[in-house]
């Protein structure tokens, strides 16, 4: 084979590239096309590197965190407290949208209140003579604490005489309490103009959870629940919930009301939408939940009222009393949401909601990595698990939400089934996932002020729980219990180790939260670099 020569200026791989001096025209045309393949080819690979790089960093910048929990665990509450921490001005400027909310929870309250009134009118309307044909006339105590939204927690009251249905002396109800649910009826329509006004985005819970029941995400459809140890406080009203239909479609709904009524002389406007400068205007509902303010008062601070809710072992929303204990400040004509009543107001979440947190302030944090985090906020109830599995694959990191004052309550989808047992079942799957191996897991143990409050009322762990065994009834003792119960799962069911991290939590103290929000987001960030400087 002739041996090619090199001259000294030349490009020695240029000279062995070169097409034979003696190529033809068809090997030409065959040489050009195979290079033109090999630059589509190469071209090819070029454009999916470059768009991995810009993929991973946009994931790099940018934290998906999922919140996770059953319902009631304080998820949407969580939310919030990242959006008052975080993003200060776009809650500011959101915070009044609110108003719309707070009164309707109000108002519901209050309804539900008065269904329970005129069973008990109707079973013994007051000036005949005493009968104990009541269907809620058990003897029960009243509870000591006026504010108080649970029923009483005389030591085991969960397990003790006080059920529904049991006899006992009538109430003592007098034609005042007929009058008050006469001048009350009002907001019966002031309610359902409320849910109108919000969209209609407010529905009863159950309606919107129609799904076929799971326990985790993961499994088949839910048939039976372990009945767990104890007698498990019920929820008597599956539908005293408002459900939340989509992140904005209420705010929206308010919005594009107020926009359309206009805003000068005569208009009947709603509440200022987010961003408004004004101050509160006013409508329909407001004038008449102001006009019943003394009435709404009386009936919540009645003595013989607040003895039907506990016979009836009524379970309010856990934010009910603390709208109830404050109507004074909140049915009047100028009424103006605080942040404590935006944190409180309850909407039940339905499907999986993202909502995008934009950083105000990055102080002591990278600016590159920290301005925008997609927290997805899922529905807790069973019949919503399954909708969660589609987000766990870009999930970065997982907020779970464990409430502590449940241990003796029921789900509200099932009542064969404890809450805290429903947890553990969740939590433990949740880690145990393969989906979610890669991800953050952080864990609030929430609701502890609650758990306080339970445990001083006399309600005994070991009756609902026996593995506690004789530990001290008390809530740091149980707390630090259950944290080592679920650090264990934890260890036990990660497919690869992974840290541990463990709050004890109430998110409706939002200084608190905010301390341990910073935190967690110091602890994410951390843990998320590592992993990327590991994958870069
Ligand atoms: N007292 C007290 N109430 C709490 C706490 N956390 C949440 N709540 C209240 O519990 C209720 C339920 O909280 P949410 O944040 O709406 O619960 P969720 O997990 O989003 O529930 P779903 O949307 O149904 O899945 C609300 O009325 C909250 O104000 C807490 O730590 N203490
Ligand atoms: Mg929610």
């Amino acid at each position: 084979m002739p041996s090619r020569t090199f001259s000294s200026n030349e490009d020695p791989l240029d000279v062995v590239l070169r097409p034979p001096p003696d190529e033809t025209p068809q090997a030409r045309a065959e040489r050009l096309h195979k290079e033109a393949e090999a630059k589509k080819v190469s071209d090819a690979i070029d454009e999916s590197i470059r768009q991995e790089k810009v993929a991973w960093k946009k994931n790099k910048t940018l934290l998906r965190l999922l919140l996770l929990g059953q319902s009631e665990s304080g998820k949407s509450t969580t939310l919030k407290n990242f959006q008052l921490t975080f993003a200060p001005q776009a809650w500011v400027a959101e915070r009044a949208s609110w108003r719309a909310v707070v009164q309707l929870n109000l108002v519901r309250s209050i309804n539900l209140i008065l269904d329970s009134l005129a069973q008990e009118l109707a079973a013994n309307p007051p000036g005949r003579p005493r009968t104990a044909t009541s269907p809620f006339a058990a003897p029960v105590s009243l509870p000591s604490s006026s504010t108080s939204n649970t029923p009483p927690d005389s030591p085991d009251s969960a397990t003790g005489p006080s059920f529904a249905g049991e006899p006992g002396p009538p109430l003592a109800l007098t034609d005042k309490h007929a009058l008050l649910r006469l001048r009350l009826a009002p907001l019966r329509q002031v309610e359902n103009e409320l849910r109108r006004l919000l969209g209609a985005a407010s529905s009863e819970a159950g309606a919107a959870d129609g799904g076929a029941m799971r326990a985790t995400p993961f499994d088949e459809p839910y048939t039976a629940g372990a009945q767990a140890g104890g007698t498990m406080r019920s929820r008597s009203s599956a539908d005293r919930d408002l459900c939340l239909r989509s992140n904005r479609s209420w705010k929206d709904a308010l919005n594009a009301r107020r926009v359309s009524m206009g805003s000068g002389p005569g208009s009947r406007a709603v509440s200022p939408g987010p961003g408004s400068r004004e101050g509160p205007e006013r409508d329909d509902a407001t004038e008449v939940i102001a006009g019943c303010r003394d009435d709404m008062r009386a009936l919540w601070e009645d003595g013989v009222v607040r003895e039907m809710l506990a016979r009836q072992r009524m379970r309010l929303a856990d934010s009910a009393s603390f709208f109830l204990d404050d109507i004074d400040r909140i049915a009047t004509r100028t009424y103006e949401p605080s942040d404590d009543d935006v944190v409180r107001a309850r909407l039940r979440t339905v499907g999986v909601q993202e909502y995008s947190l934009k950083f105000e302030s990055t102080v002591g944090v990278d600016r590159s990595i920290a301005r925008e985090w997609i927290i997805y906020d899922v529905g807790g109830a069973r019949s919503a698990r399954a909708a969660w599995v589609p987000f766990f694959e870009d999930a970065n990191a997982l907020l779970f939400l464990a409430p502590i004052n449940c241990f003796d309550e029921s789900l509200e989808e099932d009542r064969h089934v404890n809450r805290l047992e429903d947890s553990f079942i969740l939590w433990k799957s949740v880690v145990g996932s393969k989906l979610l191996r890669k991800c953050i897991i952080v864990l609030f143990l929430n609701k502890y002020d609650l758990l306080s409050k339970k445990l001083k009322a006399g309600v005994a762990i070991k009756k609902h729980l026996s593995s506690y065994g004789d530990r001290e009834n008390t809530a740091p003792v149980f707390a630090k219990y259950l944290h080592s119960k679920f650090r264990e799962q934890h260890k036990e069911y990660s497919p690869e180790p992974r840290s541990f991290y463990g709050y004890v939590t109430c998110v409706v103290d939002t200084k608190a939260t905010a301390s341990t929000l910073s935190s967690v987001r110091d602890g994410l960030l951390q843990q998320h670099l590592q992993k990327a400087d590991l994958v870069a």
